[in-house]
């Protein structure tokens, strides 16, 4: 199952006298639904890009259509056990917030009001459905991402640490907030009083290009929690309302406001360099580049992902309106696995006063057994107990009473003991498994809606699971096989012209020595990182996204006319203005380290290189990369000895790093 890429055109405001609309929706039949966003290229407006989603929506879509559409068929999934991450991307000013919180009409409500009030009837009507056999506890923790700080918007700013709070990895390879706060949440006015007043702790201030700009990401989870005897399901959905990518040449930020740009920037860099290694099928993706990323997690987490991408239709966007549409593609390519969370027998907890507020454990939960789900309590407890046993992969037990007629093995709810069910049927193919699939036509009854006695039970032998395990892990050797094979055949392939063999060998070996953790340490291997990345997307043909990353590596070597020479090239390919770009250049918050005289060689050098050739470019590019490379060698041990200054918390490993994007996005050059 693919994350499911939805874009929203948002209409013009009021204040926005620019009409000049460039982005419209296009149906692949006419008359049919939207499903692409049509836009011109910026170098030859008589040529149009397309991009095609899963759904595109115009400027005239309601909340309620949206919700209706998008969100809405999620609900049963996820009281079935599987978690789901709605998520909003794009530009500042495109309509995430609007998309995914909305306004106090009750017209104008966004997607998490709604889907909260759905949760709490569905919820209900579970309760109602089993006889109050089942009880429903729906629990949230909401926080933000500010400056790649993690801090808590249910406890009052000034509880707030400088630091933040610690991420920590589980032994599912899920990252967790270590210290969040959770509070149960009885009914929509319980999490309305909740939400509004926690939103209050969110940092957002006016920006040129948005009166209420989010300067940080907020990341709001809810759990859902079903009781049913002694069968626990617990499922998430995660609503995340990302802040807004910032070309700062057209902010006119202030420092502080540079600063968060910077830190936002970044993270959703690294987030598309994400994208982009897992749609190429990398074996290193750059999650650990961000908290952002870290907690997202995009293509790791199970379950179901819908994207939504905000466009705002305007001319003035155009740029980044194709970055994110570039980004956004490819996200569609990112496969993940659509698994429901199992069922585990715990008792029923004591009630407790709704808004009780438990945290996350600061120490990792040792529940290996059952590594998809966190539970607090007496399956966390037991199982820290039980760390020293050989752990069973499961259980068999022979109770036919007790057994699930969805021919999972559990155990039985009157042994204390916590289980793990093994479901042992060969689920569909990932591909027949979307809920929200309407063609698909399937519709799978929650397993605890399921009555206990209205099938036979399934007794399995040992021998049986056995053939079942050995068939299972027979596929995924296979699977695992395949996919080596297929990367293997596209580095082989002749697929990326212009890139020599043994350019491609440097190439590896350079991100290799990026990866390094000495390297990690000298800022200068960021700007490599921008400078692979700009190749990379050249040999896509991405254009704008190469000349972004250019743009993001020059702080990084002030005056390096070669570097000078390829934005120049670029920007007069995409037909960006040169006196836009000499205007960046000269952008009063430059980096102390760019001299005047440097810059005036590198004006000459635009000016040689205009007349070279694609081969004199790619040539360029190799000893650009050599030379930087080279240079940060000589400069290791001084970056060894001054990593030391540098102090590391958690998951902060970026200190350094985040100073030099401070200082790229404080030149106006960074917009992605
Ligand atoms: N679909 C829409 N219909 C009506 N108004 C909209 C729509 N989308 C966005 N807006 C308006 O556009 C403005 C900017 O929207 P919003 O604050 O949601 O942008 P954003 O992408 O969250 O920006 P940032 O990243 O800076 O936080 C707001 O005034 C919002 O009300």
């Amino acid at each position: 199952m693919s994350v499911r890429v939805v874009a929203r055109i948002r209409p013009l405001l009021e204040t926005e006298l620019d009409k000049d609309i460039i982005v419209r929706p296009d149906g692949a039949e006419a008359g049919g639904p939207h499903t692409i966003v049509k836009i011109p290229s910026p170098k030859n407006p008589a040529e149009e890009f397309s991009f095609a989603f899963n759904a595109v929506y115009d400027q005239s879509t309601s909340q309620e259509t949206l919700f209706t559409s998008e969100v809405q068929p999620h609900l049963k999934p996820l009281f079935q056990g599987y978690d789901v991450t709605i998520f909003a991307y794009g530009v500042t000013g495109t309509g995430k917030t609007h998309t995914m919180r909305g306004g106090l009409k009750l017209a104008d409500r966004g997607v998490i009001p709604r889907l909260l009030s759905g949760v709490f009837r569905r919820g209900k009507k579970i309760a109602k459905d089993s006889d109050g056999n089942t009880t429903v506890k729906v629990s949230l923790s909401y926080y933000e991402i500010y400056n790649d700080k993690v801090f808590d918007l249910l406890e009052p700013p000034e509880k707030r640490t400088p630091s933040g709070l610690p991420l920590r990895a589980e032994a599912s390879g899920r990252t967790v907030v270590a210290g969040l706060s959770e509070r149960a949440c009885e009914d929509l006015r319980d999490f309305e009083k909740l939400y509004i007043e926690a939103n209050n702790n969110r940092v957002t201030a006016s920006t040129k290009l948005n009166a209420h700009s989010s300067r940080s990401h907020a990341i709001l989870r809810v759990k859902i929690t079903q009781f049913t005897g002694g069968m626990v399901r617990e499922s998430t959905v995660s609503a995340i309302d990302l802040a807004g990518s910032e070309d700062n040449r057209r902010t006119d930020n202030g420092k502080e406001r540079l600063v968060e740009s910077a830190a936002i920037n970044k993270s959703l860099f690294v987030l598309s360099q994400c994208i982009d290694a897992i749609s190429r099928g990398d074996k290193r993706i750059p999650y650990r580049e961000s908290k952002m990323t870290r907690i997202l997690s995009l293509g790791q987490n199970n379950g179901i992902t819908v994207m939504f991408l905000n466009l705002a239709p305007l001319r003035s966007y155009h740029l980044d309106t194709l970055s994110s549409l570039n980004v956004s593609s490819r996200a569609k390519r990112i496969e993940v696995r659509e698994i429901e969370n199992e069922v585990v027998f715990k008792q029923f907890p004591r009630m407790t006063n709704s808004n009780a507020i438990q945290r996350q454990p600061l120490q990792p939960l040792a529940n290996a057994l059952n590594a998809h789900n966190v539970h607090n309590g007496n399956v966390a407890a037991k199982a820290s107990a039980d760390v020293t046993r050989p752990i069973k992969s499961f259980n068999v037990y022979t109770d036919k009473a007790k057994q699930s007629p969805a021919k999972t093995v559990s155990m039985p709810t009157s042994l204390p003991r916590p289980a793990v069910s093994v479901s042992l049927v060969p689920r569909p193919s990932a591909a027949h498994k979307r809920p929200s699939d309407h063609e698909s036509g399937i519709v799978r009854p929650s397993k605890l809606a399921r009555p206990f006695n209205d099938e036979p039970s399934i007794t399995v032998t040992a021998s049986q699971i056995e053939a079942m395990v050995e068939k299972k892990v027979g596929e995924m050797l296979a699977a695992r096989t395949a996919a080596e094979k297929a990367v293997q055949d596209r580095e082989r392939a002749p697929s990326q012209p212009g890139v020599s063999e043994a350019m491609q060998k440097r190439l590896e070996a350079l991100e290799r020595r990026i990866e390094s953790e000495d390297t990690r340490v000298d800022s200068k291997s960021d700007g490599l990182r921008y400078l692979l990345a700009a190749r990379q997307h050249r040999e896509k043909g991405d254009d704008s996204s190469a000349l972004r990353a250019y743009e993001m590596a020059l702080p990084f070597f002030p005056g390096q006319a070669k570097l000078i020479g390829k934005i120049q090239r670029l920007r007069n390919r995409l037909g960006i203005s040169h006196v836009e770009h000499t205007s960046a250049m000269r952008s009063p918050m430059r980096s102390p380290l760019r001299h005047d005289r440097r810059l005036r060689r590198s004006r000459l050098t635009i000016n040689l290189d205009r007349t070279s050739s694609d081969q004199d470019e790619a040539d360029a590019e190799e000893d650009l990369l050599d030379d930087q490379t080279i240079r940060i060698k000589s400069r290791k041990s001084r970056s060894k000895s001054m990593a030391k200054l540098h102090v590391y918390d958690d998951a902060s490993e970026t200190t350094a790093v985040l100073g030099a994007q401070e200082l790229a996005s404080t030149q106006g050059l960074v917009s992605y």
